[in-house]
């Protein structure tokens, strides 16, 4: 009789059997097609604390009903990234499991209501594009159009663009492939930076003004960093239902060009996020674009922030904030950035 745990023969066996397989490859998207994600996710408490905790997003008004009461809420809401990142996370069985990059997102808009824990969201995605990667033929590059509502209402949470690259069941002839592009080496950094004196929608215009007189920018780091761990690599994509082996398959990511598991872009941009925070009074966000990540995060690095203020507007939802627009930039120990966006957000003003 066969023993199918010897492990030779388990070895034969294993070669002969086909694999289950998971995900869609690239020839399985056509551009209008809408994919709606099941199983859909309930936005609690514990994900949302425990999020917020590892990315250090400490924002009382997301811990404590008294200072969420103090920002209009009518109780700690659901955090913006966390809002994100579940939502991305619950589209990836469905549309980027089969392995490739995730590119970059935009146009990341928020519902003006706040979202409270206990809310049920159904998503769903549109292929809005589909093109062919140049300079990676086994690849292809998809965007989607991914909208989070409230099951039981039909609002609208969120929506965003996202674009990935996605293997191809069939790479395309090449030529040889990747052509070299130009580096661009224009270095016009300006002379001076200047740091906002505090955290107030009026330290942001303040310092653009001066910014400005000096022909220099508003440009400053963040002190703190998160160094990546299993609970950032691995326990927060699981728990938004993020099913990418990226960041929980260890044996097979030891063959792909990061030769290990890799941060979820939402757990690096929401952590350099979180330290930009730190430094400010924030509102409410608005929204996010031109979302870019740069290069692999993997265990053992450490994600730092650098924020440009690009803009600030005596116009917001609430006449006790301004809408401030930045750049963050996500960087790692040897100051390679990760990660970069614009951020549309709205700053709390100094009480008079
Ligand atoms: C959720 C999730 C995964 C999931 O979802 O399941 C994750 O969290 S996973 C972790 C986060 N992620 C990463 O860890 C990726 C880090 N990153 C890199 O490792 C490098 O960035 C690279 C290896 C991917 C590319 O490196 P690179 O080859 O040097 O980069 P580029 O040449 O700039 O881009 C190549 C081609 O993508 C086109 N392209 C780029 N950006 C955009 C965009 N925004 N929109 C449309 N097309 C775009 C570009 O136009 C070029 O197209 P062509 O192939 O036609 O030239």
């Amino acid at each position: 009789m066969t023993d199918w745990t010897d492990p030779d023969t388990f070895a034969q066996a294993l070669e002969h059997a086909e694999t289950r397989e998971k995900g869609n490859c690239f020839e399985d998207f056509e551009e209008r097609d809408v994919i709606e994600h099941d199983p859909g996710l309930t936005l609690t408490k514990w994900g949302n604390e425990v999020w917020m905790g590892q990315t250090l997003n400490h924002d009382p008004a997301y811990w404590r009903p008294d200072a969420a009461a103090d920002r209009g809420f009518e109780e700690p809401p659901i955090h913006p990234d966390y809002l994100t990142a579940a939502t991305l996370g619950i589209t990836v069985e469905d549309l980027s499991e089969k392995g490739g990059y995730f590119l970059g997102r935009t146009d990341v808009r928020f519902a003006q209501d706040a979202v409270y824990p206990g809310t049920d969201m159904s998503v769903e995605s549109e292929v809005v594009n589909t093109a062919t990667s140049s300079s990676r033929p086994q690849y292809g590059i998809v965007s989607w159009r991914t909208r989070a509502k409230d099951l039981e209402t039909d609002d609208l949470l969120m929506s965003y663009e996202r674009t990935n690259m996605i293997p191809r069941r069939e790479p395309l002839e090449t030529d040889g492939g990747a052509t070299a592009t130009e580096e661009d080496d224009d270095n016009d950094l300006p002379e001076t930076f200047v740091t906002p004196e505090g955290g107030y929608f009026e330290d942001f215009a303040d310092a653009l003004e001066i910014a400005d007189e000096e022909n220099g920018a508003v440009a400053y780091r963040h002190e703190r960093g998160r160094t990546q761990d299993d609970v950032t690599v691995a326990q927060l994509p699981l728990a938004t239902l993020n099913t990418a082996k990226q960041h929980h398959n260890v044996d097979v990511m030891a063959d792909s060009p990061s030769g290990d598991i890799v941060t979820y872009g939402d757990v690096t941009r929401s952590t350099a996020l979180g330290h930009a925070r730190s430094d400010e009074r924030t509102w409410r966000e608005v929204g996010f674009d031109d979302e870019s990540f740069h290069t692999f995060v993997t265990p053992g690095d450490t994600v730092y922030a650098f924020t440009r203020v690009l803009e600030a507007t005596d116009d917001a939802s609430s006449d006790e904030a301004g809408t401030v627009r930045f750049q963050h930039i996500a960087f790692n120990q040897d100051d390679t950035p990760v990660y970069s966006g614009t951020r549309i957000a709205e700053i709390r003003k100094r009480s008079n």
